[in-house]
């Protein structure tokens, strides 16, 4: 008997009241220890197993084990990447690109997608939607052991080479430790070497006009056994004028495949194309009720300037940033052309940089990953730069023009505050302009103030860019075709509410300031300019004679009889400017009357075909009714087709900038690029129906695709207001 205790005390209880476990009966001790060595050699026997299955072979097995979970998949408590069934190589792709918790656009589309449904997602810009269909797309191909071999798997269609390049690298971070081979597809790159490639990649991230292109022309391009399709930013895709590609690229897919389609702004042609291409599709809306449609980090504001202001005002505006990180998007490639090289010859003290349309591809990716890579720098921008872009720490976007619409303007301000970020916004309107797009943004839930500036505190630039202009031909060609690119687009836009050219106070804007300071004052604010050495970037072209050749787009000739030879050391601003005043209006009539007799010829040209083709269907048997296709409808038909316009610089021709600055600021750099104007909807690999007549139109004699009328009246408008 054991020390102090007392021979009839009860056994002590251990938890849950347990009796404790007798270790001194053998009999039990020997089954405890058979149960668990039995339990280890199954263990053991399956591990072997395992070792001696094929890796395919387990590979498949745990690709089962996967599926079989998707049905219970519970999206609201997915907290983790981890808590959904996702492959080991996605998971640590996630982890490494540090991403480990989906966002709300992630968390509620991942789980349709990995069962296979069709979504339709829409969530505010900055929130995820990328990772929210590269997931269901790496886990597709995953799930179905998708090899080189297979070809084609998914097709991801971005609206601009940007996004899809981002996409792209995207895609390459968090799928890195896949097998699949991943392909870029857009406009700007050797067809040859992509159609050598193309039918090894397993995953193509291409835009519309550069797809179709291949799908026309590529023997290799196989698309029968495509799994998935994702069209992200749709409703770009089809503002575009990609509506028609679309459907043919879908037309031609095989019906068995996934679709995903995204957009941080939903319109009526997004609805059509997903009720062409998607089916039973879910509807993941994740801001559907939110009270405002922007994300809630970003502060916005509006300022009402005048147009002859405006300058003034970006250029105080950049003064007063200079450490920040500037997006500042502009209605034309011309706009951002020209003011990019005003800007650059005014040094506000940070780099500057253009990013349009009509750049060469180098050119486009070479500002992309430079204005990534900076700190403080300002981006000037046409909005191939508004849509899914996602630079990192931009502080700030300024709309120094309005904005087509409140879709527009949400994707532009989205280049800010993005995924938890603050960002600040501001948006210059017009006094016409500011009663129809504030009522818009009103609709779209965008919280926006109104700020006062105060005009005495804005920089004026309006005598250094008259000495600029003064001093070069070339430059004072710009700012007219820039100024005449600007109507262009207003007078082009939809909305009259908003948009109307006729408001304009445009004679103020054109002379920028209609007031005259002291003649003395001019003249050695002229001196002071020249005394910083402004330098002057001339290209003139030489025949192997030697002989000096016109350059392209011709320069305009002069109107009006040279003034006599002024011996006045320095420029005489004031008189230079009369002299271009008075050239402009002699030009601008002469090519008027050009531009008129030319539409006559043509109409008359025009009649003469109708009435060819009249005669030709009286003779001809009545046809059946020409059928009616499916095919998405972007406009109602009934407003005016902006595509129909040619650019007043195709005309020209235009090539000029061979020998552009591309970058300015701290450091000052030439390097070459292509550059013609553009407003920027005219991303250069539209094939649709905005291409085409663009292309004929430079060729042929200005089509304004107004009427007789309605050209006369917006010239004698122009006209009138330069007298
Ligand atoms: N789960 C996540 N965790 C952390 N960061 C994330 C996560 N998902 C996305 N991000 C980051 O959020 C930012 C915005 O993502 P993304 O570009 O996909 O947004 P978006 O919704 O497509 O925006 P937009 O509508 O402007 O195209 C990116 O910098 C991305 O790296």
């Amino acid at each position: 008997m054991e020390k102090g205790k007392r021979p009839n005390a009860p056994p002590k209880k251990g938890m849950g009241g347990k009796k404790p476990t007798d270790t001194t009966d053998p009999v039990k001790n020997f089954e405890r220890w058979k149960k668990k060595y039995d339990k280890t050699k199954t263990r053991v026997k399956q591990e072997k197993r395992q070792k001696r299955k094929p890796e395919w072979l387990v590979e498949k097995e745990s690709i089962q084990r996967l599926v079989n979970k998707y049905n219970e998949i519970n999206a609201q408590d997915a907290v983790k990447f981890s808590d959904f069934p996702i492959s080991k190589n996605t998971l640590r792709g996630l982890m490494e690109a540090q991403y480990r918790q989906p966002t709300e656009i992630q968390r509620q589309t991942i789980g349709f997608a990995l069962q296979g449904k069709d979504v339709l997602g829409a969530a505010k810009t900055g929130s995820g939607k990328t990772l929210a269909f590269l997931i269901p797309v790496l886990e597709c191909l995953y799930r179905q052991q998708w090899t080189a071999m297979d070809g084609l798997g998914a097709l991801i269609i971005s609206p601009t080479r940007e996004l899809a390049y981002q996409t792209f690298e995207m895609l390459r971070k968090v799928g890195k430790n896949h097998e699949f081979s991943a392909g870029l597809i857009i406009g700007g790159k050797d067809l040859k070497n992509e159609s050598e490639k193309i039918h090894r990649t397993n995953i193509i991230i291409c835009t519309p006009g550069r797809l179709l292109h291949h799908m026309d022309g590529t023997a290799a391009f196989h698309i029968s056994d495509l799994q998935m399709l994702v069209l992200d930013e749709a409703d770009r895709i089809l503002d575009m004028g990609f509506a028609d590609t679309i459907n043919a690229i879908v037309e031609n897919l095989p019906k068995t495949r996934q679709t995903l389609l995204f957009s941080a702004t939903q319109t009526k042609s997004v609805k059509d194309l997903a009720r062409l291409s998607l089916k039973d599709p879910e509807y993941v809306w994740v801001h559907e009720k939110a009270k405002f449609s922007t994300p809630a980090t970003l502060e916005q504001n509006y300022v009402v300037c005048e147009l002859h202001q405006k300058v003034n005002l970006l250029f105080s505006f950049i003064r007063s940033h200079l450490q920040k990180k500037v997006i500042v998007f502009f209605a034309s490639c011309k706009e951002v052309q020209y003011l990019f090289r005003v800007f650059c010859r005014l040094r506000p003290g940070v780099p500057i940089l253009a990013l349009h349309g009509k750049q060469q591809q180098m050119k486009r990716v070479e500002v992309y990953n430079d204005f990534i890579k900076r700190k403080n720098a300002v981006l000037f921008a046409t909005d191939i730069a508004a849509r899914g872009l996602d630079f990192p720490a931009v502080n700030w976007v300024l709309q120094f023009d309005c904005p087509e619409d409140a879709n527009t303007y949400i994707h532009r301000v989205g280049r800010t505050a993005r995924y938890k970020e603050g960002g600040e916004a501001l948006l210059v309107l017009l006094p016409s302009e500011e009663q129809g797009m504030l009522s818009q943004l009103q609709e779209k839930k965008v919280p926006i103030d109104r700020i006062q500036v105060n005009p005495d505190k804005l920089t004026s630039v309006q005598q250094k860019l008259e000495a600029f202009l003064a001093q070069e031909t070339e430059q004072k060609e710009r700012a007219q075709r820039c100024f005449v690119s600007y109507l262009r687009s207003v007078y082009l836009m939809k909305n009259k509410d908003v948009f109307d050219v006729f408001r304009l106070r445009l004679q103020e804007y054109a002379e920028m300031s209609k007031k005259k300071p002291e003649k003395e004052t001019k003249y050695k604010e002229a001196k002071k300019v020249l005394k910083r050495h402004f330098q002057v970037n001339t290209k003139v072209v030489f025949t192997e004679e030697g002989q000096v050749v016109q350059q392209w787009p011709p320069l305009q000739r002069t109107a009006v009889p040279q003034p006599e030879e002024d011996h006045t050391p320095g420029i005489n601003v004031e008189e230079a400017r009369e002299r271009l005043r008075r050239e402009d209006q002699e030009f601008d009539k002469l090519e008027y009357r050009r531009k008129v007799k030319e539409k006559h010829r043509e109409k008359r040209l025009k009649e003469k075909a109708a009435r060819r083709d009249a005669s030709k269907q009286h003779n001809e048997e009545p046809g059946e009714a020409e059928e009616v296709e499916p095919y998405i409808e972007v406009d109602s038909g009934e407003e005016f087709d902006p595509s129909t316009l040619p650019d007043p610089d195709k005309l020209h021709n235009d090539s000029e900038e061979d020998n552009q600055m591309e970058e300015c600021g701290g450091t000052r750099k030439r390097s070459h690029s292509d550059s013609s104007s553009c407003s920027d909807e005219e991303e250069e690999e539209a094939v649709g129906s905005r291409k085409r007549p663009r292309r004929q139109a430079a060729s042929l004699p200005l089509d304004t695709g107004l009427s007789l009328a309605e050209d006369e009246e917006l010239v004698m408008h122009l006209l009138g207001n330069r007298s």
